[in-house]
């Protein structure tokens, strides 16, 4: 099928070759940020962007987010990293640093609700998604027209309860080395640990309500029986967990008595796609830690 769609630039990227981030988490105390950002100067960095927040200052927990220009960065980033090892040490960091150039790949599974994936696809196509739409994968046939349109593969890998660990194993195999982040966009098939081990705080998915409310199945009859006068839409980190993993975005939206569950859906795929959107944007771009079940969002 011919690619009825130019993947275009309309977001004309800057020139972010020497761009880097660095994400720390550590126990608190004094004298962190100085040590990072001295380090950083010492090794001829420049910071353009520095985000922390301590959760129980003294006691707790310490996040620090920075982006920094670094000349040379491919030749000076793996000495800054070996060296950066002797501060994370002294001060029992867990780190990571990102090239800014190297955009993230995505593996998007479907089933048979395409808001949220026509979303993804819209953002990438403008050029606004600063990542790579590497697959998309569905237990559905439903989606392959759309998403060949866009250029982009398609797996079908059906799926049913007998069949579910070796289709998994397919998916595993499709996405292998392939992908950096799992989008679950309405993706109806709850995933195993197998799977979830494969991707640590690396599935995001969308529920369709604003949780803890209307967790598992169905939320939106949920609320209508309920009776509720907000809906929401939850993006969260896929665990063992159902709907339980840690969240990194919601949104919500007033409903009243005059709307049935048909309108509750209407209403809620908006506020689906613009959650989704915005977690994989900041999942994308670096800014979210998480620490036990909760996220630090620096957005
Ligand atoms: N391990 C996890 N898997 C998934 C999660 C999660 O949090 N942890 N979120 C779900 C999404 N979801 C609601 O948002 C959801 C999807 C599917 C089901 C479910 O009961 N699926 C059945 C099959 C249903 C069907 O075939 O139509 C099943 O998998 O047996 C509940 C909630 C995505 N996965």
């Amino acid at each position: 099928m011919t690619n009825t769609y130019q993947h275009q630039q309309h977001a004309q990227r800057p020139d972010k070759r020497n761009r880097a981030r660095m994400l720390i988490s550590c126990p608190d105390r004094p004298g962190i940020v100085a040590a990072v950002s001295h380090f950083l100067y010492e090794h001829g960095a420049n910071i353009v962007q520095s985000d922390q927040y301590s959760m129980d200052p003294g006691g707790g927990m310490f996040f620090i987010r920075f982006e920094f220009d670094l000349n040379d960065l491919d030749k000076e980033l793996p000495v800054l990293q070996e060296d950066f090892s002797r501060v994370a040490d002294r001060f029992d960091m867990k780190w990571h640093t990102f090239r800014d150039s190297r955009k993230k790949r995505l593996a998007v599974f479907v089933s048979k609700e395409d808001h949220c994936l026509l979303e993804l696809l819209w953002q990438w196509q403008a050029g606004d998604l600063d990542a790579d739409i590497a697959m998309v994968i569905s237990n559905h046939p439903d989606m392959r027209g759309l998403v060949e349109s866009f250029g982009i593969p398609y797996h079908h890998i059906p799926v049913t309860a007998d069949t579910k660990a070796e289709a998994e194993k397919q998916q595993l195999e499709a996405v292998a080395d392939k992908a950096d982040l799992i989008v679950l966009a309405r993706y109806m098939q709850i995933i195993s640990p197998k799977f979830i081990e494969q991707f640590p705080n690396r599935i995001i998915n969308i529920h369709h309500s604003f949780l803890p409310a209307f967790v598992g199945g169905k939320p939106y009859s949920q609320a209508y029986e309920r009776g509720v006068k907000i809906i929401g839409a939850t993006a969260h980190y896929v665990t063992e967990e159902l709907d339980g993993g840690p969240i990194i975005e919601q949104d919500v939206q007033r409903v009243s008595h005059r709307d049935n569950v048909e309108d509750l859906k209407r209403i809620g795929r908006t506020i689906e796609r613009v959650v989704l959107a915005r977690a994989v944007k900041w999942h994308i771009e670096d800014r979210v830690l998480v620490h036990k079940n909760k996220t630090v969002v620096f957005n």
